[in-house]
């Protein structure tokens, strides 16, 4: 019998009421050794193996040989059981070799279209010391200025591959437009050349790793003024004339439009359901609030990620700091909206 046996452990402490995505991550983790959680009756019951019905996060550690998760302060998972990716949920290492296994490429795509270009150098130089560190990445840049994409000196096994887009107008059109362009490029270029695509905004500077631990088949990130927010305060398009339209009682988070991905085809198919949807809202003569940010959100409603990024990779400084953020790995670089916007 184990020291242990009898106490009641930090596992268990975990489990409150308003913890019950955290439980559902740790009845995942007992399923590995044997034991079964019993939701409703709220005691460990004893399934083959015959063990005691409490016990410590060592003693787990211990027969699974690896460091359990100590994140019980925020959601680590869905009710569709996607996990939600905060520093202190997973083993970098681990996850490292496996896609280093498969030898997978990242593609980053990013739009520097007119006054933009200014914030290229600052993405690439952060992202060479932080983005999918010892892992194949090219950054397709799109770009109506490829004269002036700045060179930056760029580690082994990671390219850059300027794509030439035409330019709009308005801002809100440059950005709904992204959805297009990311599509036709998947099914011309980036299917034969990479496994993932992550798609960001350019406005930002990374500042802490990000790495394989966010790839999945399809994935997005909370928006870092959403978070812990209740569904009614959710800024999704609300008039049912737009294709972007949510009803109220639907939703389960707020995502934002400056970071999401997943395999090419995935990503293929979400820019496409996107931007036809874009499309028709243009014939309609309507523009969703929050362009394609907004019809991005509809589309996770209906086909929900299979991981989610915490706001670590989403920040605004203006936001302040937060105890749960261990990590800040992606911010917002501020911008003069009037110098930068529509020039
Ligand atoms: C961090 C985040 O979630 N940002 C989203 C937010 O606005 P933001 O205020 O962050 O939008 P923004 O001005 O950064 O525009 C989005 C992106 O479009 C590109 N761009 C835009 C204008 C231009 O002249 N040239 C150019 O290249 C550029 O890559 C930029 O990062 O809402 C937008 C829609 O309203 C988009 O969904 C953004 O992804
Ligand atoms: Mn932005």
């Amino acid at each position: 019998m184990h020291k242990d046996q009898g106490k009641t452990g930090a596992v268990k402490g975990c489990f409150t009421k308003r913890h019950v995505y955290v439980m559902g991550c740790t009845t995942l983790l007992c399923f590995s050794v044997g034991y079964f959680w019993n939701t409703s009756n709220d005691i460990w019951l004893d399934t083959p193996t015959q063990v005691s019905n409490t016990m410590s996060n060592h003693i787990l550690e211990d027969l699974l040989q690896i460091e359990l998760p100590r994140r019980c302060d925020v959601l680590v998972m869905t009710p569709w059981f996607a996990p939600i990716v905060w520093e202190g949920t997973y083993n970098a290492e681990i996850l490292n070799e496996q896609f280093r296994q498969r030898n997978v490429t990242v593609g980053l795509t990013v739009f520097a279209i007119k006054k933009y270009v200014i914030f290229l150098k600052k993405f690439l130089e952060t992202a060479e010391t932080y983005f999918m560190v010892g892992h194949r990445v090219n950054y397709y840049i799109f770009t109506d200025r490829p004269e002036e994409v700045p060179k930056v000196e760029l580690k082994e096994g990671r390219n850059v591959v300027v794509l030439q887009v035409q330019n709009y107008p308005r801002w809100q059109e440059i950005s709904m437009r992204r959805m297009e362009m990311i599509n036709y490029f998947s099914q011309q270029q980036f299917i034969n050349e990479v496994s993932y695509l992550v798609c960001v905004d350019v406005d930002m500077r990374f500042n802490d790793q990000v790495g394989v631990e966010i790839l999945s088949n399809l994935f997005g990130t909370l928006h870092p003024g959403f978070y812990g927010a209740e569904r009614q305060s959710f800024t999704y398009e609300r008039r049912p004339a737009s294709q972007a339209y949510v009803p109220r009682d639907e939703g389960d988070f707020y995502y934002a439009g400056g970071f999401f991905g997943g395999t090419v085809m995935e990503v293929y198919k979400l820019t496409k359901k996107c931007h036809e949807a874009i499309m028709v809202d243009k014939a309609n003569g309507i523009e969703a609030i929050w362009q394609e940010e907004s019809h991005l959100n509809k589309y996770f409603v209906y086909h929900k990620p299979t991981k989610i990024l915490s706001p670590e990779y989403l920040w605004d400084d203006n936001l302040g700091r937060r105890e749960i953020l261990k990590k800040r790995r992606f911010l917002a670089v501020p911008k003069n909206h009037a110098a930068i916007r529509n020039k």
